[in-house]
């Protein structure tokens, strides 16, 4: 399979090094100092002591890679505009396209199932209108990522979590012959890429975990803080109640499969990538991960006063160190 991955960071770069070592053919688009070092070294990805090599085609020039069987977008969600002017080269008539950015994305409204309420309007939406002048709706994937990860430095990512899995569905869940060779190959390549029932009901469940652990962790500077101090963490599970209760209202209740120590699990050695981007200067996915669950909570009347409290102060972070614009 003919596959290329759109961002060679953290996420991106620990893909493309385990397709790559499972024999798929393998592009990067990359930029930078990322592109000279994967052109240099190729990519690496350090894993429970290893390092995993693999030279891959890069590029900054998607005319250069040419259309795609299976294309992973892996950049932030902020990349998401200069990537839809950017991506076209790489698809054909049969490309699928996997969106696997953290938070509310563009997608969410595509194909949502009748009967799950409308959600609010919000500026990532948008995209919508640049990404469709040349995919059509049933070659767009959802993508949902299990895998903590950094960047080391340019070309050298490493892996900072027991479990690695992306799950992957077309946006209104049919199953597709596209979406079982994608997960097939991701299997393959030794990431777990398990069926998925309802794309939304997953993106619900890792959001909830990100909505709450993310902006704590920046907000303390300090991810372990939120499982430690005893009076964060009595904040940190009164949003993760109240994101669940968000999630509910908007048709996809996913309370019951939570699971709280699997997600405190690597907060000793992990920074959420929210936190990497603040420290980094980097520009922050604030509107998916952060604002995004407010505005679903006040769409449906949902009480969600923790969730908007630490949500206004991290946004309020980020807009004083210019890594955030709202809309
Ligand atoms: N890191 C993690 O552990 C996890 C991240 N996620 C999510 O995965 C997504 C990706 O995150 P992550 O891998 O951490 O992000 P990174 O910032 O590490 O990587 C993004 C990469 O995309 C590149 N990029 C951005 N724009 C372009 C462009 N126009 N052309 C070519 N390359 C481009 C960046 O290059 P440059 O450096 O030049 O900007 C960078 O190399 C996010 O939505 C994040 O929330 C989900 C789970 C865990
Ligand atoms: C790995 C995890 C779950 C940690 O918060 C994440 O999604 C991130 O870093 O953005």
């Amino acid at each position: 399979m003919k596959a290329c991955i759109v961002g060679a960071g953290a996420i991106g770069g620990h893909v493309a090094v385990k397709l790559a070592r499972a024999g798929a053919t393998v592009s990067v688009l990359a930029r930078g100092a990322t592109l000279e070092a994967i052109r240099a070294n190729g990519l690496v990805l350090e894993q429970d002591g290893q390092q995993l090599h693999a030279d891959v085609k890069a590029a900054d020039d998607a005319q250069a890679l040419g259309p795609q069987d299976l294309v992973l977008v892996t950049t932030k969600s902020t990349a998401l505009g200069d990537i839809a002017r950017q991506l076209p080269p790489l698809v054909g008539p049969h490309t699928s396209v996997a969106f696997l950015q953290n938070g509310v994305t563009w997608w969410y409204p595509l194909g949502l199932p009748a009967g799950k309420p409308r959600p609010p309007q919000l500026p990532m939406f948008a995209l919508a209108d640049a990404f469709l002048r040349y995919l059509r709706p049933e070659q767009v994937l959802g993508g949902i990522i299990y895998s903590a990860n950094e960047v080391l430095r340019p070309g050298v990512v490493r892996n900072n979590s027991p479990r690695n899995a992306i799950e992957l569905a077309a946006v209104d869940d049919s199953e597709r012959p596209a979406v079982t060779a994608a997960r097939a190959l991701l299997e393959q390549a030794g990431i777990e890429s398990p069926a998925v029932r309802e794309i939304r009901a997953n993106l619900w469940l890792k959001l909830v975990g990100n909505a709450c652990a993310s902006p704590l962790s920046v907000a303390m500077g300090n991810p372990s803080a939120l499982v430690n101090d005893p009076a964060l963490n009595a904040v940190y599970v009164r949003m993760l109640k109240e994101c669940l209760a968000v999630a509910a209202a908007h048709g996809y209740d996913v309370a019951d499969q939570f699971d709280l120590t699997r997600w405190t699990q690597h907060r000793a050695r992990h920074k959420p990538s929210m936190l990497q981007d603040y420290e980094a200067g980097r520009a922050m996915e604030v509107g998916e991960m952060v604002l995004a669950p407010v505005a679903f909570a006040r769409a449906a009347g949902v009480d969600a006063p923790t969730l908007e409290a630490v949500s206004a102060i991290v946004a309020r972070l980020a807009i004083d160190k210019g890594l955030f614009t709202p809309a």
